[in-house]
């Protein structure tokens, strides 16, 4: 039987980084998991493909998703849907292949209480002041949105606590490095292979 693959999920607050991140590992050549494609509401952005990206679903859509059980989990953020389709996660876990997913801290909560042996990475940023100029550096929100957002990643960060690993992000390659010898390393925790060396012991 082959060993079940590794589920991780890499979260932090919003504007730290994390699709950042996640682009410049699964851009880098010597990975070897699979990206979990999410769903969301949002719209579509000029450049995203469908399938790709996101799948892009509507509204209705994605609440047959979670009616079916079909969703891992799911989030609403900045009034749309994401979440996790659980097929393919499920699908791709049991050929013994790992899965990585990337999102926000309210479905990683969920996915830590489904499936605690994942692996579960926080982002952090450098210091506050940094994520405020991420968070401002990206877009037109005003500064009463921007003084919300800092509001909501202050409570992200206390979320920390529930995670396995933090991971500052102040340069993306570093971060990059970071991540990736987190992972290789877990597949050597005694957990995780004790029950072939029983299986052989048995077999013996
Ligand atoms: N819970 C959850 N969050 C997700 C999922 N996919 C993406 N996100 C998070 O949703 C947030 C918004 O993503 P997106 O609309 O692409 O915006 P941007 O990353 O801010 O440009 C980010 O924090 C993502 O990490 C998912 O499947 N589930
Ligand atoms: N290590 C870094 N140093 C400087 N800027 C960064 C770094 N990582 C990400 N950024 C920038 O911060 C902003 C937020 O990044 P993004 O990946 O969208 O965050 P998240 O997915 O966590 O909301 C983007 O403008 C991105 O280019």
């Amino acid at each position: 039987m082959t060993e079940r693959g590794l589920l991780i999920v890499l979260s932090g607050p919003s504007g730290v980084g994390k699709g950042t991140v996640r682009k410049a590992i699964f851009d880098s050549e010597d990975n070897d998991f699979q990206y979990s494609i999410s769903m969301t509401t949002r719209n579509q952005r000029i450049g995203e493909i469908e399938g790709e990206d996101y799948y892009f679903r509507t509204k209705k859509e994605f609440e047959q998703m979670i009616k079916k059980g079909q969703m891992l989990e799911y989030a609403e953020y900045v009034g749309n849907y994401y979440g996790t389709p659980l097929p393919y996660v499920q699908k791709t876990l049991d050929k013994g292949k790992d899965v990585f997913l990337e999102i926000e801290v309210q479905g990683a909560l969920q996915v830590k209480e489904k499936v605690p042996d994942g692996v579960f990475i926080f982002l952090t940023p450098p210091d506050l002041a940094e994520l405020r100029l991420r968070i401002t550096g990206r877009g037109t929100d005003s500064e009463d949105t921007i003084d919300e957002r800092m509001k909501v990643a202050r409570e992200e960060i206390e979320m920390m606590a529930s995670y396995d690993y933090a991971v500052v992000n102040d340069e993306v390659p570093k971060a990059v490095e970071r991540i990736k010898s987190i992972i290789s390393s877990e597949h050597f925790r005694v957990e995780r292979v004790i029950g072939k060396y029983r299986k052989m012991l048995e077999e013996l």
